[in-house]
């Protein structure tokens, strides 16, 4: 593990009162959200639920918005863009698009855990235009070509 990168953190005024972002335990990679808003998500729908903060990530790095396991396997709760990306410019406030994969309701009420952010380096790559690219022994096979 490296050192920590410095994130500016903004409460914003619907986020008042609520727990911030933080590590579960010692050793966890992401940091746990809450939300910030009560809502119920039917079976198959998806809601951009309020997170009550804003960030500003240091330039060459993003934040990965990621579900947690456990909403998952207990609720078929999970974000459906994930991992969601938070840009270093992004200065609106972070959402956690959650969609309902299970078969009942699932209540979110404020200060509920429903994400956890994992800070990512971002390596930008530059495109070379060609007519042909090199060949290899895969060439086009993909999407099972090597078998199960
Ligand atoms: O789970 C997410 C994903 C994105 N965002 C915010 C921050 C991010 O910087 C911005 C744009 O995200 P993205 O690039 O994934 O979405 P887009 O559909 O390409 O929107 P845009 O055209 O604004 O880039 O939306 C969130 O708050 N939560
Ligand atoms: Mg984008």
């Amino acid at each position: 593990m490296t050192g920590p990168i410095h994130i500016a953190f903004k409460r914003l005024p619907h986020g008042a009162g609520l727990p911030l972002p933080h590590y579960a335990s010692d050793g966890a990679a992401g940091m746990d959200i809450v939300a910030a808003e009560t809502l119920t998500l039917a079976p198959g729908s998806r809601r951009a639920v309020a997170t009550g903060f804003a960030i500003a990530i240091p330039p060459g790095y993003e934040v990965q918005v990621r579900p947690r396991s456990g909403l998952a396997l207990k609720h078929g709760i999970t974000c459906l863009n994930t991992p969601g990306t938070i840009d270093s410019d992004y200065r609106g406030e972070v959402k956690v698009i959650l969609a309902n994969l299970g078969d009942t309701p699932f209540d979110v009420t404020p200060g509920d855990r429903i994400a956890q952010l994992v800070p990512a380096p971002v390596q930008r790559a530059m495109l070379a235009e060609v007519a042909e690219l090199d060949d290899t022994a895969r060439g086009s096979g993909g999407f099972g070509s090597t078998g199960r």
